[in-house]
């Protein structure tokens, strides 16, 4: 341009071009005089006119930009005089909050015709298409996502509590491509969700920016009321949490176990979220943390009751299933992010310390101790994971561990829970969920056929009977239910198959008690052949070992030595085979753990925990004995949660637990 306005100003001197200025020309462009003559020749153009022109065009148009460019620097130095700002980054949920407040009381009422529209991801390529869903909503009863509308790039002004506001959403990504003039921004790309937010009020102070800010968070807190957040991370080796899914709040009243123990739980967590409790810990140097162990048999209540405790005190519930987790890195990342003040649901921590399976086949056998190619049931049943215990006990409180959250850690089989981890400060309280009583199984009726205020039961639904019969019927039906031999799952999804009625749901249970009887006494008695035949399959082994032993060292020693030899090895496998396997995980031990302020229990667990907990239903002992557990697995139907059958063999897994256990306490 520089060059173009020296050109301008010596061609200024055009008229006549006088020989002087084609020489000066000649000289800061070699060859123009042929150039010249060509144009003036062949084109009969004046070449120097022409280049007058373009420089004075070009020197025009850079005297427009910087106008423009001085113009902008005035337009934002008013607006930085005249209005305080706050931005937001693409990824924060403040950004999806502000978002979503605008969407519902600007967008809506003022009409807007440009905004932008999001349901779910979908991830596409040849060979895959799956659909990534960010936020699920599992109240909807739509068979797709819901649409959302949001506000497009650029600016939205509006007046919020008397104060001028603008919110610009910021396109990041440039997908303005190949037009001959520039296309606007909502015309040209749509956003991709993570673009972040300026908001601007007119004024010179934040502080109405900050209101408004809550008011958004409010506003979500609202919409969200209904709903407990559940918040998952994406796969094995993701550790982020990356996926909401909103459920509807399950009350606390659905889950049916120990009304004194129910009682007892919400008032401790009540007790531990009070502000003055915070300060009282930190006062005393108390590290300000609280964790639940939920134990029993499957189909039982602990992930129900943990979303119901989630709903009850608004919390959100962070769920990490221990299987699933990569390493102790990946469940440390994933601690780190948790917010301050939460529910951490842990699953399936009996798993911790177990190799994953898919990344251990090849050693699957050697982990079978007994050598007859079936691994211990719970091994099967639950995978392996890399998760550690010392992994899992430095999360839990360890020094980089948070404060200000709540751990509820559930377990099929929490007499196999090293102490470390049971220990008070880890585990505060322990709640046993077991099988159900006929009261509760009374309290599971009246709730199956209580009239909907919305009428919004299923159609086919005859339920013509008084309120007063129903309460007649859910006796008469809770009778008919032995003490503590089904789980609320299997008794929920035979009422589920009889949802219909009331009176027919009474009538079948006896017919239906008595087959389920049946079958569970036919897995018992399963179950205890099969344990007969791996003795007797085990036993067999050690002996055929002793032989080859024997025969092997027959050419080194004499008959009488070789048979004192045989007879040694035969009574150690035998004391072996007589050892109760309790002893192998410290049974004579003392638990560490017991329920804070709940009356001392009578027994103990097989690794020294306190037997009877929470509850009144039935001591953990009798939880985890096959002849319980058996109870599990039979169902008229196969309910939500109840395909897993209760494992039959509790082995002891002390020598399994890592041995990088540091020392606690
Ligand atoms: N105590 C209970 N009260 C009411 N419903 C229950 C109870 N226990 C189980 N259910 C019902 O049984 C189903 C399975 O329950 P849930 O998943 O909470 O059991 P769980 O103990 O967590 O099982 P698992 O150990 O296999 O994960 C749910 O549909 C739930 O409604």
């Amino acid at each position: 341009m520089d060059n173009l306005l020296a050109l301008a100003g010596t061609s200024s001197l055009l008229n006549g071009a006088s020989g002087t200025t084609i020489q000066d020309l000649e000289e800061r462009i070699p060859g123009f005089a042929i150039l010249q003559n060509f144009f003036k020749t062949w084109l009969k153009l004046d070449l120097a006119s022409i280049l007058t022109v373009a420089a004075l065009m070009g020197a025009a148009s850079s005297g427009v930009s910087s106008i423009r460019d001085t113009g902008a620097k005035i337009y934002w130095w008013i607006v930085r005089f005249l209005t305080a700002s706050i931005s937001i980054a693409g990824n924060d949920r403040l950004n999806r909050e502000v978002l979503n407040w605008l969407g519902a009381h600007i967008l809506t009422k003022r009409r807007t015709r440009i905004l932008t529209a999001n349901s779910e991801k979908v991830l596409t390529d040849t060979w895959h298409y799956h659909r990534v869903s960010q936020e699920r909503n599992d109240y909807t009863h739509d068979s797709r996502a819901p649409v959302h509308y949001l506000p497009t790039f650029g600016t939205t002004w509006f007046i919020h509590k008397r104060n001028l506001f603008m919110v610009r959403r910021i396109l990041t990504s440039s997908s303005n491509t190949g037009w001959s003039f520039r296309t606007p921004d909502e015309y040209a790309g749509a956003p991709e969700g993570d673009e972040p937010l300026v908001i601007m009020c007119l004024g010179r102070s934040v502080e109405p920016i900050k209101k408004f800010l809550e008011t958004c968070r409010e506003f979500a807190d609202k919409q969200r009321e209904a709903y407990v957040t559940v918040r998952i991370s994406k796969g094995s080796y993701n550790d982020s949490w990356d996926t909401s899914i909103l459920r509807p709040i399950r009350p606390l009243e659905t889950v049916h176990f120990d009304e004194k123990v129910k009682d007892a739980l919400v008032a401790d967590i009540a007790n531990y979220l009070d502000a003055n409790t915070r300060k009282f810990y930190n006062r005393r140097g108390i590290p300000y943390r609280r964790g639940f162990l939920l134990y029993g048999p499957p189909g039982t209540g602990k992930t129900s009751l943990s979303l119901a405790l989630a709903g009850k005190f608004g919390l959100e519930l962070y769920l990490i299933h221990i299987p699933s987790v990569g390493n102790d890195d990946a469940l440390e990342r994933l601690f780190t992010a948790l917010p301050p003040k939460c529910m951490v649901l842990l699953e399936d921590i009996d798993a911790v310390g177990i190799k994953r399976r898919a990344s251990s086949n090849d050693d699957d056998s050697s982990n079978d101790s007994d050598g007859d190619g079936s691994s211990s049931s719970d091994e099967d049943e639950y995978g392996r994971s890399r998760v550690t215990l010392s992994g899992l006990l430095n999360v839990l409180d360890g020094v980089a561990s948070q404060e200000g959250r709540i751990v509820l850690m559930t377990s099929n089989f929490a007499e196999k829970l090293d102490k470390a981890l049971v220990r008070p400060g880890r585990v505060d309280r322990m709640i046993y969920l077991g099988h159900i009583s006929p009261r509760s199984s009374e309290l599971m009726f009246l709730r199956m056929y209580a009239a909907d205020a919305d009428s919004a039961a299923p159609g086919s639904r005859d339920l013509q009977v008084s309120e007063d019969e129903l309460k007649r019927l859910a006796l008469e039906f809770s009778k008919k239910i032995p003490n503590e031999v089904f789980t609320p799952a299997q008794l929920q999804g035979y009422l589920l198959n009889h949802r219909d009625s009331p009176v027919e749901a009474t009538a079948n249970v006896e017919r239906w008690v008595q087959e389920e009887q049946q079958t569970i006494e036919a897995a018992k008695e399963k179950t205890r052949k099969a344990a007969e035949q791996k003795k007797k399959r085990k036993r067999e082994r050690k002996l055929v070992r002793a032989a080859e032993m024997a025969e092997a060292m027959r050419n080194y020693v004499s008959d009488d030595e070789l048979e004192t030899l045989r007879q040694k090895v035969e009574e150690k496998s035998k004391r072996k085979a007589k050892r109760p396997k309790d002893s192998v995980d410290g049974a004579e031990e003392k638990g560490n753990s017991e329920p804070l302020d709940e009356p001392k229990s009578s027994g103990h667990m097989p690794n020294g925990l306190p037997s009877s907990h929470d509850s009144t239903l039935s001591g953990p002992n009798e939880a985890s004995s096959p002849e319980k557990s058996a109870t599990g697995g039979t169902n008229e139907t196969a309910g939500p949660g109840e395909s897993k059958e209760t494992s039959t063999e509790a082995e002891p897994v002390s020598a399994e637990t890592d041995t990088k256990v540091p020392s606690h306490e």
